[in-house]
C-alpha cells in the first residue's frame, strides 16, 4: 500500500520520527513527526488496520484521492505507507490544530463573525472542488476544520473516515449506519433515495453554527435524541434574539445551507458567491486572533485528554459500561458514532416527546429574511418530515398506506448506494402504484430478517393483491422470477423484469413469488381461477380439519359451530342441486314412458295391419 510521493517523502517508516500526540479518532491517532531525510515537520495518521480490516482497497483508494486531489484548502496526502499492521498517512502538519481544538481551548463561546468568515470561506473553496471533482466529504465539521500557525485553512479528513468505516469495525452489521449525528444531513440518516454532495452543504451549516456557538446544534443531547430532533424539528439556525451580534447574511446563509430538501439547498459554488464571503478577511486575521498565545499543540491535546478523562470518569456510572464508548466518541466529536438501531429502539422507548427542547435555534427565522438566495434558496421550506421513532423497526423500508391509493415510504434506513431511487429488492417501488380500496393494512413492508411483504398492484379494471401461490419460479439461488414492471427508463424497451431476492422462510408463511403483470385483465383471469380453486381446497380441507380436531377433544367452539352451519348451507345446497336433478330425471322418465307408450300403440297398429294383410291373402 505505498504510494509514490510527489515530492521525495520516504516511503519507510525508519526515515520518521514520531513525536507526541496530537489527534485521536476512532481508528486514527495523528503524531507530529519529522521527516528525517527532508528535515521537514510533517503529521502522521497511524491507521490500525486491524480495526478496520475489511476492505484494504477502499483504504488504497481513498489515501489514493488523498494523494491526488490538490487544492490549497485541503489536507494532501504526501505519501503513504504500512508499517506493521498500521497504515501511516503522511500529512502537512497543521500546527494550530483544528478549529475544534481551538475553541475547546480558547474559545468555548465560538468565533467572531470575520473569523467565521474567512474560515468558512476556506471550506467552502475545498467543498466546491471537491464536489466539482466528484467527491463528497461526508464529515464536514469544526474538527476537521486544520489551522497551520500562519493561519492557513485547510479541510482534513476528506473521504477517509467515511469509507473506512462504511465497510470497517463500525459498521458491522445491516442495522448499523455511520456518520457524526449533529451534523448529518436529514436524508442521510433517512437513507430513502441515497444522499449526495448537498449532504456536504448541510454538514456545513451546521459547521457554522458550530463555529458561531462554541458547539454543534443539539450537541448537548444524546445521539438518538439529535436524530430524532434533525428529522422532526424544523432545522436549526441562528436567532433573531440570542444571535444579535451576527449579521443578516450570516443568518441567510446558514439557513439556506439548512433546508431540509437537498435539493433546495444552493451549491458551495453558488455559496461563494453569497455576500457574506464580500468581506472575507486574509489568513492574517486569523493567525492574529484565534491563534494568538495558544500553546503548541501537543500540549493542549494532552491536556484536553485529561480534561476528557476525568470527565469520562465521572459519567461512566451514568452512561453504563455498555454505552460508555460510543458515548466518548460521541463527546469527542468523533466521526461515525456506531447507530445500532435496536440501542436506538431501546432508547426511543424511554424518551419523551416533550422532554425540554427549547433550542432557540430551532425556531423559523428564514421567513423573516430576504436577499441572498430568494426563492431559489428556499427559505421559507422548513417543514419538519414527520419521521417517527417506529420507523427504526424496520431497517430497509416502511411504508404506510395512506388511503386512497397512495402509499408514502416513511423511512428507510437501510445503507444505501448515493444516488440510487428507492426500490426493495431490486424492484423499482416508485414503478409501481400500490393501493387498496378495501383494505388499509401496510402494503408493502419490510424487514432485513425476516421479510413479509405484499403488493398491491394497480391492474386494469381494478386492484389484485396479489399474495402468495401466484407462480412461484422459486430459483436455485434463493431468488424468485419473475417481477414485471413497466419500466421506460432503464435502459429496456417495454417490459422489464427484476429478479426478487427469495424472503426467509422463517417468517414467510408460505413460499411465495410475486408475478403479475401490469395489462390486460384478461392476462390475470388465470390467475384469478387459479386463487378460486385453490382457496375452495383449502376451505374444504381447513373444515375437515377442524371436524377431526373436535372429534378428538370433543369440543363445539364456535368454529365448529360455524363449521356446522356451513355443512347445513352446503347440504341445502347439495339437495338443491339434487332437486334439479330428480326433476330432470322425471321428465327424462315421463318422456321415456310416452315414447314406450307410443311404440306399444304403433307395435298395436302395425300388428292389427299385419293381422288384415295375412286375411286378404287367404283370401287369395
Ligand atoms: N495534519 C494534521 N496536523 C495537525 N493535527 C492534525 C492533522 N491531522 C489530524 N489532526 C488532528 O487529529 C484529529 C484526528 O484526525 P482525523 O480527523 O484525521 O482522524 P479520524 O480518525 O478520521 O477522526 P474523526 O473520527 O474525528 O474523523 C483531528 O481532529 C485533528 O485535531
Amino acid at each position: 500500500m505505498e504510494f509514490l510521493p510527489k515530492k521525495d517523502f520516504p516511503v519507510n517508516p525508519k526515515d520518521y520520527k514520531l513525536y507526541e500526540e496530537v489527534g485521536q479518532g476512532v481508528s486514527a491517532t495523528v503524531y507530529r513527526a519529522l521527516c528525517i531525510p527532508l528535515n521537514q515537520t510533517v503529521a502522521i495518521k497511524v491507521l490500525d488496520l486491524e480495526k478496520c480490516r475489511n476492505d484494504l482497497d477502499a483504504i488504497r483508494r481513498e489515501v489514493q484521492t488523498m494523494i491526488l486531489l490538490d487544492h490549497p484548502n485541503l489536507l494532501k496526502a504526501h505519501c503513504s505507507f504500512t508499517a506493521g499492521s498500521s497504515l501511516w498517512i503522511v500529512t502537512p502538519y497543521m500546527a494550530s490544530g483544528s478549529c475544534l481544538h481551538i475553541m475547546k481551548s480558547a474559545h468555548p463561546d465560538g468565533f467572531e463573525q470575520p473569523v467565521i468568515a474567512t474560515l468558512l470561506y476556506a471550506v467552502l473553496k475545498a467543498l466546491a472542488y471537491l464536489h466539482c471533482h466528484g467527491h463528497i466529504h461526508r464529515d464536514v465539521k469544526a474538527g476537521n476544520i486544520l489551522v497551520d500557525t500562519k493561519g492557513a485553512v485547510k479541510l482534513a479528513d476528506f473521504g477517509v473516515s467515511a469509507s473506512l468505516f462504511d465497510t470497517g469495525h463500525r459498521q458491522h452489521t445491516r442495522k448499523t449506519f455511520v456518520g457524526t449525528p449533529c451534523w448529518m444531513a436529514p436524508e442521510v440518516m433517512q437513507q430513502l433515495h441515497g444522499y449526495d454532495f448537498k449532504a456536504d452543504i448541510w454538514s456545513f451549516g451546521i459547521t457554522a453554527l458550530e463555529l458561531a456557538h462554541g458547539h454543534a446544534p443539539f450537541s448537548k443531547y444524546p445521539p438518538m435524541k439529535v436524530l430524532l430532533m434533525t428529522l422532526q424539528n424544523a432545522p436549526p439556525g441562528l436567532d433573531y434574539e440570542r444571535d444579535k451580534k451576527f449579521s443578516k447574511s450570516f443568518k441567510e446563509i446558514v439557513a439556506a445551507c439548512l433546508v431540509k430538501d437537498p435539493k433546495k439547498r444552493p451549491t458551495a459554488e453558488k455559496l461563494l458567491n453569497h455576500r457574506f464571503f464580500k468581506h472575507v478577511h486574509s489568513k492574517d486575521l486569523i493567525a492574529g486572533s484565534i491563534l494568538n498565545g495558544l500553546s503548541p499543540l501537543g500540549d493542549r491535546f494532552r491536556m484536553l485528554k485529561e480534561k476528557e478523562a476525568e470527565f469520562f470518569a465521572q459519567s461512566e456510572s451514568f452512561y453504563g459500561d455498555k454505552d460508555h464508548l460510543s458515548q466518548q466518541e460521541y463527546i469527542r466529536g468523533i466521526s461515525a458514532w456506531n447507530f445500532d438501531l435496536d440501542d436506538l429502539k431501546r432508547q426511543a422507548a424511554i424518551i419523551q416527546d416533550d422532554d425540554g427542547i427549547t433550542i432557540a435555534e430551532n425556531q423559523d427565522w428564514s421567513c423573516k429574511q430576504n436577499g441572498g438566495f430568494g426563492k431559489s434558496a428556499g427559505l421559507t421550506e422548513r417543514d419538519p418530515i414527520n419521521v417517527h421513532v417506529d420507523s427504526f423497526n424496520c431497517s430497509r423500508s416502511i411504508w404506510k398506506d395512506s388511503g386512497l391509493g397512495e402509499i408514502e415510504e416513511i423511512a428507510d434506513l437501510s445503507p444505501s448506494v448515493q444516488g440510487k431511487k428507492s426500490s426493495y429488492f431490486g424492484v423499482d417501488l416508485e414503478r409501481i402504484v400500490p393501493s387498496s380500496k378495501t383494505d388499509h393494512s401496510p402494503s408493502v413492508s419490510g424487514d432485513e430478517e425476516g421479510r413479509q411483504f405484499s403488493i398491491w398492484i394497480l391492474l386494469t379494471e381494478g386492484f389484485l393483491k396479489c399474495s402468495d401461490h401466484l407462480e412461484h419460479h422459486q430459483k436455485r439461488d434463493g431468488s424468485c422470477s419473475s417481477y414485471e414492471t413497466a419500466s421506460d427508463d432503464q435502459g429496456l424497451q417495454g417490459r422489464c423484469s427484476s429478479t426478487i431476492p427469495y424472503s426467509s422462510p422463517k417468517d414467510t408463511p408460505n413460499d411465495f413469488t410475486i408475478s403479475s403483470v401490469i395489462g390486460t385483465s384478461a392476462s390475470i383471469i388465470p390467475a384469478l381461477h387459479y386463487i378460486l380453486q385453490k382457496n375452495a381446497m383449502q376451505k374444504e380441507e381447513t373444515m375437515r380439519l377442524i371436524e377431526i380436531v373436535d372429534q378428538i377433544t370433543g369440543n363445539h367452539t364456535e368454529i365448529t359451530e360455524a363449521v356446522a352451519r356451513n355443512k347445513h348451507l352446503q347440504m341445502c345446497t347439495v339437495s338443491a342441486r339434487e332437486r334439479v336433478l330428480e326433476s330432470r330425471v322425471i321428465s327424462i322418465r315421463q318422456r321415456i314412458d310416452k315414447l314406450v307408450e307410443e311404440l306399444r300403440i304403433q307395435k298395436t297398429k302395425n300388428a292389427e295391419l299385419e293381422r288384415r294383410l295375412s286375411a286378404l291373402a287367404d283370401k287369395k
